[in-house]
Parts: C-alpha cells; structure tokens; sequence
C-alpha cells in the first residue's frame, strides 16, 4: 500500500508531469525551488485544485482517476492540511477551533481524543485563548492540532514553518518530530528547507520545473549536491 500521484497538465506556461509513489506511513518530503511544484502537487492531493490528466490513490483508495471519471472534492477527502500561516477562526477560542475539526468527523470515525492531542503538542494550557493572543509557534501547534483532531487518512503540510522566526522554528520542530514517531498516517511535508527535511522525513522527492528529477529514502540518498545549492542560494539573497 502507498500513495500514487499522477499529474500530467498544462496551467499557462506551466507543465506538471508527476509520477509519484510515496511510501504508506511516515514522512515523506516535496523538496525543490520555488516554482517547481510543491505547492500545485500538495493542493492535487488535498482536491483544492482540479489538475487533468489526473490519478491519486491513497492506499488503495482512489481519490481521482479523470479516465474513469473519479474525483472527489476536498470534503469527501479524508485528510488534515496544515498551511504556511496557522488559518484558525479568529472568533473562536483554541478550545472552539479544536472543536469545529473534531465535530466533522463522525464519532465512530475518530481516532485520537482532544486531550490526547492537545497532550502531544502541548497546548492544553492554551484552550481558552483567542488565536490572537498565541504566538506565531503555538497558532501552529493548534492548526496541527485540529488538522489531527478530524482523524486524517493522509496530513498535507505546506511549509507549516517557514512563517515562523529561526527560534520559534526550533521550538515547534520537537514537536513535528513527536508527531513523526506516534503517527500512523502517512505525512506529504513541503518545504525547501534542507536541514528541515533531514530531520522530518523518511522519503524524500525532488522536483524540478514541474518534474520528479529524484525519489528515494533519505537514507539512500547523498544529499550533499542539495546543500551546496542550498548554500549558494542563500549567499545570494
Ligand atoms: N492558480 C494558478 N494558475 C496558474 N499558474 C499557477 C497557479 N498557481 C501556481 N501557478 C504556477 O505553477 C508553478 C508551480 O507553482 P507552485 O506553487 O506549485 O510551486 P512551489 O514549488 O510550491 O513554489 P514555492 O516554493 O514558491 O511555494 C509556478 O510557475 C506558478 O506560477
């Protein structure tokens, strides 16, 4: 079992052609440049965006197959997204936000408890506040927290740091890495963070101008090529 992505489409003078198998648990990374994709293939996955030419299976279960006319929209998909910056009701308080994930996901559906959760990214003390009154780390830890609470078949990640300072990042990594050892779901993480990767994933996928140049098992791969590039970019900005 795993997941299977292909994504064969033209969006102006963009060309995706995705071929992809992630492995059925753990984390698996979307790491390249800017433009490369990341983001469109993310969003594939999730239903938010309709790529022809298109075919998503998650463990067996078909999410779009545009030859036999499958696609399910975002809410018939089973998962849990997590975006760049924390995207929680302002109105409501971090107890309500949890909530409102908890409550669409039929009782027998539910797989881990809002104490649990709140447990695992240590937010408990923080129920009562409004997302205004969080830092940028804890609004992350509880947009993770009710992305958990609707009992995803698959959690999407999109740079869920990269809104975040060098320090609140190094805070909430802990965190993404408890999440690593206790979930049994399988995690897609985009982000072009190198050093970021190689402590959060076991897969990894490279893309480059709407292709997969690389896919392999962090352990198998050398990643030294990556981190001079990486080095170089970041000399240049
Ligand atoms: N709605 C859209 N319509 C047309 N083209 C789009 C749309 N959204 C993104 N693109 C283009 O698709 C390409 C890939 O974008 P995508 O956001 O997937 O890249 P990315 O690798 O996630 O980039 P970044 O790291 O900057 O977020 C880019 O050339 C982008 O301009």
């Amino acid at each position: 079992m795993c997941l299977e992505l292909q994504l064969h489409s033209q969006r102006d003078d963009f060309t995706l052609n995705i071929e992809l198998t992630l492995p059925q648990t753990g984390v698996s990374a979307l790491f390249g440049p800017s433009g490369s994709g990341k983001t469109s293939c993310l969003r594939a996955m999730a239903g938010l965006d309709r790529f022809s030419g298109g075919y998503f299976s998650v463990n067996g279960e078909v999410w779009q197959d545009d030859k036999q006319g499958i696609y399910l929209a975002t809410h018939q998909r089973e998962i849990g997204y997590v975006f760049q910056e924390a995207s929680l009701f302002p109105h409501l308080n971090v107890e309500q936000n949890l909530l409102f994930g908890h409550r669409l996901t039929r009782p027998e559906k539910r797989k881990v408890s809002i104490s649990d959760t709140c447990e695992l990214l240590s937010i408990s003390h923080l129920l009562t506040r409004r997302p205004s009154c969080l830092s940028g780390g804890e609004r992350q830890r509880v947009s993770i927290a009710r992305a958990l609470l609707s009992s995803p078949k698959l959690l999407l990640m999109d740079e869920p740091l990269s809104a975040l300072d060098a320090t609140l990042k190094q805070e909430i990594i802990p965190y993404l890495e408890r999440l690593h050892q206790q979930l049994s779901i399988p995690v897609v993480y985009v982000s072009h963070d190198l050093e970021e990767v190689k402590r959060l994933a076991d897969y990894m996928v490279f893309l480059e101008q709407g292709r997969v140049s690389q896919q392999a098992y962090l352990s198998n791969l050398n990643l030294e090529p990556q981190a001079r590039t990486q080095q170089h970019y970041l000399k240049a900005v």
